[in-house]
C-alpha cells in the first residue's frame, strides 16, 4: 500500500506543481517494501541487527548505489529507533527521509519530529564511509540532536561526532572522522577555511621544506580536520540557506597601518556623531536604512577637529564614517540586535534569538558599533580567509535540508541550490486553534491587552508562552507581569544556561514564559499533567517579525504532535514592522492615526502582513544582488588563478 498519506497530493500540486508530486510518489513507493522488512528485523537480536547494518555498509563500500540500499537501510533505522529510542519512525517520517536522501529540502510542520527523521538519510549517506554532516543552527542543538539519536546510530555500528565552538583541533578531527557528524554551519565553515589555509601553508612550505610534506602536516605539525564534503543535511534549511547564506565567515590576520587609521576614525565618528542633528546635518531613510549627510552636515564634518592619523583619509571617506555612525545610532539597538559580552560585540540573531558567535556585520557596521560601545575595534579588511555559508554548502556533493516553514522560500531555494522543497504531510491532523488577531492603536494599549490575556488564560491553569522581538521587550513584559502578581520565567540570550530547564517547564500547569525567538525551532515544549485537557499551550505573538517564518516558528511551539493548543497575534500601529515596510512618512501617519484609536480593531491585519511582505521582498532583492556580486568576484579571481577563499580580490 504505497500511498501518499491522505490529502497530501492535492496540496502539493497546488504548491509546486508536478515535480514535487512525482518526487513524493517515488518516495511513497518505498513505504510498503520497508514495512515488509519489519517482522524479520524485529526477530533479530541486537547483535544480528548490527551485523545486518555492517553488511549493508560493506555493500555500499563495494560500490552498490545508495538508492538501491534505501529500503533496507530505512527498515534498519526504523527498527533501531523502535528498540533504542522507543520511537518507531512514522510513515511520513520515512517519506521525509527518502525525499531528503534524494536531495530535497523537506518541509515538515513544527513538532513533527525532524530530529528523528534526519537519522534516515544520515545513516544511508554514511554507509559508503565518506562522511555525512548535519548542520544545526547552534551548538546546543548539534549536541542535543546528536545525543538524542546516538543510541540508534550506535546500535547500527555507526559512530557519531559533534563539533562545538572552542573545540581544539584534534577533537574536531575525531568528530569529522566519525560516520556522522553534527555541528553548526558556522563551525563547519571555519573548519573548511582553517583547513584550506593549512593546506596552502603545507604546499608552500613543501617547496622549501620537503620533510614537512612527507609528514602531511603544516609547519606547526597540524593536519586538516574536515575531510570530504560529501553529504550535508541542513537543519532549518530556509533560515540557514537563505537568511544566513550571505554571512561571511572570516578568519582575520593581524591589523596593519590602514586598520590603525580606520580604528581612530571609527572612534572619532562615534564620539562626534551626537552633534549631528536629523534633518539639519543628515537625512535618514528608514526604509533603505541609509543616512546621507546634508550640505550643512558636510560642512560640520570639515570644521571639526580630528585625530592626526585621519589626515590621510579623503574627505569622502570621512563623510562615510559619520554616515555609518549615524546609521548605527538610528538602527542598532543594544540588547536587541547585539549584546556586549566580555568586551566584544556579539550579534543577537534576529531569526533564532540566540547569540551568533563569531559573526560580524559587514561594510564597517560592526566596527562602528564597537566604537560606539567603546570596545576594541576588530577588523575584517585584513582577512586571511573568507567563505560564505552558501559557498560552503554548494561545495558539498549532495545537499539536502529540513525546514518547518520552507515553502514560502521555495522558489529562491530552487533557484540558488537547485533543490526542490517538498512538503511532507503531518502524522496526525493538527488541532492548533488560531484566535482572532487584535490590532491596537498604540503599543501601550497592546501591552495592556497582552497582560490581560495572559492573566485570563493563566487563571485557567493553562501554560502561556509569549514571544517578543527583543531581549529588552521580553524583560519589560516580564516586569509588567511580575508587578501584576503573575510569576514569569524569561527565556532570552541572557539565560542560555538555563534554557533546557526553562523549556522543560514551559508546558507545566500555570507556567508563564516570556521569550525572544529563542523559543523557536528546536524548542520542544511538552505538556505537563492535565494540561492536555485544559486546552494545551497558549502562544501569544506580540509583534510581527521581519520574516513570516519566525512568526510561524513561534506558533509551532503549541499544538505539537496532535496536541491541543491555541495562539493569538497582537499588533499595534506603532509596531516596527510598519516603519520597516512602509518607510517613515507613512508609518508616522499610521502612528498618529493610532493615537486616536481606542480598543482593538484599530486597523486591518492585512496592513501589517503587507508591510511584512514588503520587507521580505526587499531582503530577497538584496540577497540576489549580493549573490550576483559574489559570483562575479569568484569568477574573476578564478580567472586570475587566485583562491577565492584565501585571496583578497583586487
Ligand atoms: N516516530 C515518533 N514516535 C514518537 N514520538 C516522536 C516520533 N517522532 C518524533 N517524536 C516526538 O515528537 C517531538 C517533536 O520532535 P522534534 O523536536 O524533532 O520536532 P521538530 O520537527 O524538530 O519540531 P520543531 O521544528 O518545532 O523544532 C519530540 O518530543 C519527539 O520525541
Amino acid at each position: 500500500m504505497a500511498t501518499i498519506p491522505q490529502g497530501a497530493n492535492r496540496h502539493l500540486k497546488a504548491v509546486t506543481g508536478g515535480a514535487v508530486g512525482r518526487r513524493l510518489a517515488r518516495c511513497a513507493s518505498y513505504l510498503a517494501p520497508i514495512d515488509a522488512c519489519e517482522e524479520t528485523l524485529k526477530a533479530l537480536s541486537d547483535y544480528d541487527l548490527r551485523k545486518e547494518s555492517l553488511s549493508l555498509r560493506y555493500r555500499a563500500r563495494s560500490g552498490e548505489p545508495l538508492d538501491k540500499l534505501l529500503v533496507e537501510a530505512f527498515a534498519l533505522v526504523r527498527e533501531a529507533g523502535r528498540r533504542k529510542l522507543g520511537m518507531r519512525h512514522f510513515d511520513v517520517q520515512l517519506l521525509g527521509g527518502a525525499a531528503a536522501h534524494h536531495g530535497s529540502i523537506i518541509e515538515m510542520q513544527t513538532g513533527e519530529g525532524k530530529t528523528l527523521t534526519a537519522s534516515l538519510p544520515m545513516y544511508l549517506a554514511a554507509l559508503d564511509g565518506k562522511g555525512a554532516h548535519l548542520s544545526t543552527v547552534n551548538d546546543y542543538l548539534a549536541k542535543r540532536d546528536a545525543d538524542i539519536i546516538r543510541p540508534l546510530y550506535e546500535a547500527l555500528g555507526m559512530t557519531v561526532g559533534v563539533i562545538q565552538s572552542q573545540m581544539p583541533q584534534p577533537k574536531r578531527r575525531e568528530a569529522y572522522a566519525c560516520d556522522v557528524t553534527y555541528g553548526t554551519a558556522n563551525e563547519m565553515g571555519f573548519d573548511f577555511l582553517r583547513d584550506r589555509l593549512l593546506k596552502r601553508q603545507i604546499s608552500e612550505g613543501a617547496r622549501d621544506l620537503f620533510g614537512e610534506m612527507l609528514s602531511g602536516g603544516g609547519a606547526s605539525g597540524d593536519k586538516p580536520v574536515q575531510g570530504d564534503l560529501h553529504y550535508m543535511l541542513v537543519d532549518e534549511a530556509d533560515s540557514i540557506l537563505i537568511d544566513e547564506a550571505r554571512t561571511p565567515l572570516i578568519i582575520s590576520a593581524a591589523p596593519g597601518e590602514d586598520e590603525v587609521i580606520a580604528s581612530e576614525a571609527y572612534q572619532w565618528a562615534a564620539e562626534v556623531q551626537p552633534k549631528f542633528e536629523e534633518d539639519v546635518h543628515f537625512e535618514y531613510d528608514h526604509k533603505d536604512r541609509r543616512a546621507d549627510l546634508t550640505v550643512e552636515g558636510r560642512r560640520l564634518v570639515r570644521e571639526m577637529p580630528k585625530p592626526a592619523a585621519m589626515n590621510r583619509l579623503p574627505l569622502s571617506e570621512i563623510y562615510e564614517y559619520i554616515e555609518r555612525a549615524t546609521k548605527v545610532e538610528q538602527e542598532m539597538i543594544l540588547d536587541r540586535h547585539y549584546v556586549v559580552r566580555e568586551g566584544e560585540i556579539v550579534i543577537v540573531d534576529e531569526f533564532t534569538g540566540r547569540l551568533a558567535e563569531g559573526r560580524k556585520w559587514r561594510a564597517g557596521l560592526h566596527q562602528a558599533i564597537e566604537a560606539r560601545e567603546g570596545v576594541e575595534i576588530t577588523f575584517e579588511t585584513n582577512q586571511a580567509a573568507r567563505i560564505t555559508i552558501q559557498d560552503l554548502f554548494l561545495r558539498y556533493r549532495r545537499l539536502s535540508g529540513m525546514t518547518g516553514t520552507g515553502v514560502t522560500s521555495g522558489a529562491e531555494l530552487r533557484k540558488i541550490y537547485e533543490t526542490l522543497v517538498v512538503p511532507i504531510p503531518t502524522n496526525r491532523p493538527p488541532i492548533r486553534k488560531q484566535l482572532p488577531t487584535q490590532v491596537f492603536g498604540s503599543s501601550d494599549q497592546k501591552w495592556d491587552a497582552i497582560v490581560e490575556e495572559i492573566r485570563e488564560v493563566h487563571a485557567t491553569g493553562r501554560p502561556v508562552l509569549v514571544g517578543t522581538r527583543s531581549i529588552d521587550k521580553s524583560e519589560s513584559l516580564a516586569r509588567l507581569l511580575e508587578a501584576g502578581g503573575i510569576e514569569t520565567t524569561v527565556l532570552n540570550a541572557r539565560h542560555v544556561e538555563r534554557e533546557a530547564e526553562i523549556v522543560a517547564e514551559a508546558g507545566q500547569r500555570g507556567r508563564v514564559t516570556v521569550a525572544t525567538n529563542m523559543a523557536g525551532r528546536g524548542t520542544d515544549i511538552k505538556l505537563g499533567d492535565g494540561v492536555h485537557d485544559l486546552g494545551g499551550l497558549h502562544v501569544i505573538c506580540t509583534e510581527l517579525h521581519e520574516s513570516r517564518r519566525i512568526d510561524r516558528q513561534l506558533i509551532g511551539r503549541c499544538g505539537r504532535q496532535g496536541d491541543p493548543g491555541s495562539y493569538r497575534q497582537f499588533l499595534a500601529l506603532d509596531d516596527d514592522i510598519l516603519l520597516q515596510g512602509f518607510g517613515e512618512k507613512r508609518s508616522k501617519r499610521l502612528k498618529s492615526r493610532g493615537e486616536k484609536a481606542v480598543g482593538p480593531g484599530a486597523a486591518p491585519e492585512s496592513l501589517f502582513t503587507r508591510a511584512q511582505q514588503k520587507v521580505e521582498r526587499r531582503h530577497f532583492r538584496e540577497r540576489k544582488v549580493l549573490l550576483y556580486q559574489d559570483k562575479e568576484r569568484q569568477k574573476m579571481q578564478r580567472q586570475m588563478s587566485q583562491d577565492p577563499y584565501l585571496d583578497t580580490a583586487g
